[in-house]
């Protein structure tokens, strides 16, 4: 069995809690994830499920490192990478991208789609040949060449989440962290870019966390799941595993509150749709 790339042990992440911050002084540190457990297997989407607050984003926060962990460690590629400082971790970034839940705010309005695409590939010394590279991101995600030289506010939601997914794989990194990136999309939109996620993500060998509060597309795209609650993991396995046997009744509780026009339209009918 080939080494996670991802190995994550008893992480823990504190922030100041600024809901109790005092006038004068610092705010007083709150648990967010209360130590976690598991590992990401190479190549294969794992997902992030669980209700409002449970600490999913926080975890997808730690993971690229843009959270230090307050105890426990993250091994990234065989490297621990917990307490590493920026400086050192500069050259891994390549290799920990993220594709943000709304696009219209990542996306920088002054910039063209193809300045916005190239941004990393300048950054990581690929300035060669940009006009190229861009060229073949764009056509990666689906998206035609005219659209280098528009602007993010001349795109559909779901366009600009296609810029988004090709500045992230313009680098063709290895992990990839997706955060709720379909969730201000109408259901036809979420679907086609599920389907282009699955099928890059195959292509490239992507390891890729995939948050999302909705089980429904978590089970469609993911090949193993793991479900939090209040900063721990309540459950972690197997997709196929989880929904026909869920172990806690937490779990199924989240399962049983799939409204079932939503698996109908979520996954039945994307799935017919994947090109030959
Ligand atoms: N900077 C912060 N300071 C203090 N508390 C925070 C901070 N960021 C998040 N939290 C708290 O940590 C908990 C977990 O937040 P997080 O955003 O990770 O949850 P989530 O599962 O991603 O939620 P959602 O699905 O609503 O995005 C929440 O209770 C939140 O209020």
């Amino acid at each position: 069995m080939a080494e996670p790339l991802f190995s994550v042990r008893g992480l823990k992440v504190a922030l100041p809690d600024m809901t109790r911050k005092p006038l004068i002084g610092r705010a007083p540190m709150v648990e967010i994830l209360k130590g976690l457990d598991f590992d990401l297997p190479r190549g294969s989407v794992t997902g992030i499920v669980g209700e409002s607050g449970s600490g999913k984003s926080t975890l997808g926060r730690a993971l690229v490192r843009l959270l230090e962990p307050s105890a426990g460690s993250i091994t990234f590629d065989g490297r621990d990478i917990t307490h590493l400082p920026e400086a050192e971790l500069r050259p891994l970034r390549r290799n920990l991208q993220m594709i943000f839940q709304d696009p219209m705010s990542s996306l920088n309005p002054r910039r063209t789609i193809a300045s916005i695409i190239a941004a990393p590939l300048r950054q990581n010394g690929f300035g060669d040949n940009l006009k190229g590279r861009v060229a073949e991101a764009l056509q990666r995600v689906g998206l035609p060449q005219s659209f280098a030289s528009r602007y993010r506010h001349e795109l559909s939601g779901g366009q600009r989440q296609r810029v988004g997914i090709a500045r992230a794989l313009a680098l063709s990194p290895k992990f990839v962290l997706a955060d709720e990136i379909v969730s201000g999309l109408d259901v036809s939109t979420q679907a086609q870019i599920l389907t282009l996620l699955e099928k890059l993500a195959a292509e490239m060998g992507l390891t890729v966390a995939f948050i999302s509060h909705d089980l429904s597309v978590i089970r469609r795209l993911c090949r193993q799941v793991i479900v939090m609650r209040e900063g721990a993991i309540v459950e972690a396995s197997a997709t196929d595993a989880l929904f026909e046997k869920p172990q806690q009744a937490y779990t199924r509780d989240l399962i049983s509150a799939i409204p079932l026009p939503e698996i109908d339209e979520g996954w039945l009918l994307p799935a017919a749709k994947v090109p030959a």
